[in-house]
């Protein structure tokens, strides 16, 4: 299979900062962007320099670390932007205007045309300073397809690299996705790059839809921080391109460092449910499942642990068979009589039915007490 024609947008350090109550430090961001450079990731969005002098520096300093992956910043469609993602000295610059019709009307004191015409006078103004530019239309997803056409068209003959098609609410779905790539999307004369939240729970299957459907750039964040409810993740994002797309040049084992380190600067702790980088993501508890995988983990595993740097993990609780616990308890290498182990097995149940967790603390002293049971 031919891979898919892609590539990352990471915007955790400008998206993923605007997570109400989240800012992150200079050296914090520059730690996050060294880790997103290492799996990979091809390009960075570092930030929004207009926003304080302090993100201004941040934006500045990552662009100065020497990083493979392209820097970008965030820029609204006016003069003052433009120049501090010039004097940031960012490879690329996202110049965005809103294009839905409410947007336009609450937001700016022109009509549409004066707006687009007024952006494009951006375009030429960054391009004329040797920046790459991202042409994006924010709430582009409520956005009539014919002036998103139009705005496309004009951009790219301004010289955008690429046009940026938002889902800024996240309400979208994977089948409404696909028709905006066959009617627009796939039709765009430069790369087109897509931004999905995630209101409705649908950012990642909506981006990777659009994968499929030739969008270029992907927009992600780490663990789907955002606006909100965030973002596209990034994590699962990597781990379909590799599965679905047979895209594998990202390190993946890279992710749960990534994972813990924005984990710990944002303060938005991960469900043990997320997948990829998640507690739970690889640990199985199920004694029918357990004593399949015992034959073979693929019965219960389609993305291996050790591809993304984690390892798998076997839980006792109430739902183990025996299969289970004897795999656990050789695996320690204790050895037990066939009654010792069925008491055992009781006891695990009974003490994780009674809410107490079966940790390696919990199984040693029940092994010691197991020992002591008639031998059988
Ligand atoms: C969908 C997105 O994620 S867009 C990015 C959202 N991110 C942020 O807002 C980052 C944090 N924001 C900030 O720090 C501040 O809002 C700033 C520095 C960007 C601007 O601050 P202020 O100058 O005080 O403006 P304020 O926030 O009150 O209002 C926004 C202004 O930007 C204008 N604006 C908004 N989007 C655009 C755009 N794409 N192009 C041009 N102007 C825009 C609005 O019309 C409004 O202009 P006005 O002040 O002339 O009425
Ligand atoms: O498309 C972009 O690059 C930015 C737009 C954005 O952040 C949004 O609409 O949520």
């Amino acid at each position: 299979m031919k891979p898919w024609n892609v590539e990352i947008c990471d915007v955790t350090l400008r998206d993923g900062e605007q997570t109400p109550g989240v800012s992150f430090t200079c050296t914090e961001k520059m730690e996050i962007a060294s880790l997103l450079d290492e799996t990979g990731v091809e390009v960075i969005e570092a930030g929004f320099p207009v926003v304080s002098d302090n993100e201004f520096r941040c934006v500045q300093q990552i662009c100065r670390m020497g990083l493979d992956s392209r820097i970008c910043c965030l820029a609204r469609a006016v003069p003052g932007d433009i120049d501090a993602a010039i004097e940031c000295e960012v490879d690329l610059v996202s110049i965005f205007i809103a294009t839905s019709d409410l947007h336009m009307r609450i937001k700016y004191r022109c009509s549409p045309d004066e707006m687009l015409e007024r952006a494009l006078g951006m375009v030429d103004y960054a391009h004329d300073h040797g920046i790459a530019v991202r042409f994006a239309a924010e709430d582009a997803s409520r956005t009539d397809h014919t002036f998103l056409q139009r705005m496309y068209a004009a951009g790219a003959e301004h010289g955008a690299e690429y046009s940026g098609f938002a889902d800024t609410l996240g309400f979208m779905t994977p089948v409404e996705m696909i028709h905006f790539m066959e009617h627009t999307g796939s039709r765009i004369p430069n790369k087109l790059a897509v931004h999905c939240h995630n209101d409705l729970g649908c950012a990642t299957a909506n981006t990777i839809t659009a994968a499929e459907y030739g969008a270029f750039q992907l927009h992600t964040t780490v663990n789907g921080i955002g606006e909100r409810t965030g973002n596209a993740r990034l994590e699962e994002v990597l781990a379909l391109l590799r599965l679905k797309g047979g895209v594998d040049r990202y390190d993946l084992t890279r992710l749960p460092a990534l994972s813990k380190k924005v984990e710990e600067c944002s303060g938005i702790v991960m469900m043990d449910t997320k997948p990829v980088v998640g507690k739970n993501a690889f640990s199985h508890e199920s004694g029918i499942h357990i004593a399949a995988m015992i034959e073979d983990p693929e019965a219960y595993e389609y993305l291996r642990p050790e591809t993304v740097g984690r390892e798998r993990q076997y839980i006792l609780g109430k739902h183990t068979g025996r299969k289970a616990i004897e795999h656990v308890i050789a695996s320690k290498g204790c050895s037990l009589t066939p009654g010792q182990m069925h008491w055992l097995l009781c006891q695990v149940k009974k003490v994780s039915e009674g809410k107490c967790r079966i940790t390696d603390e919990v199984l040693m002293d029940l092994l010691r007490e197991a020992h002591k049971q008639e031998q059988v």
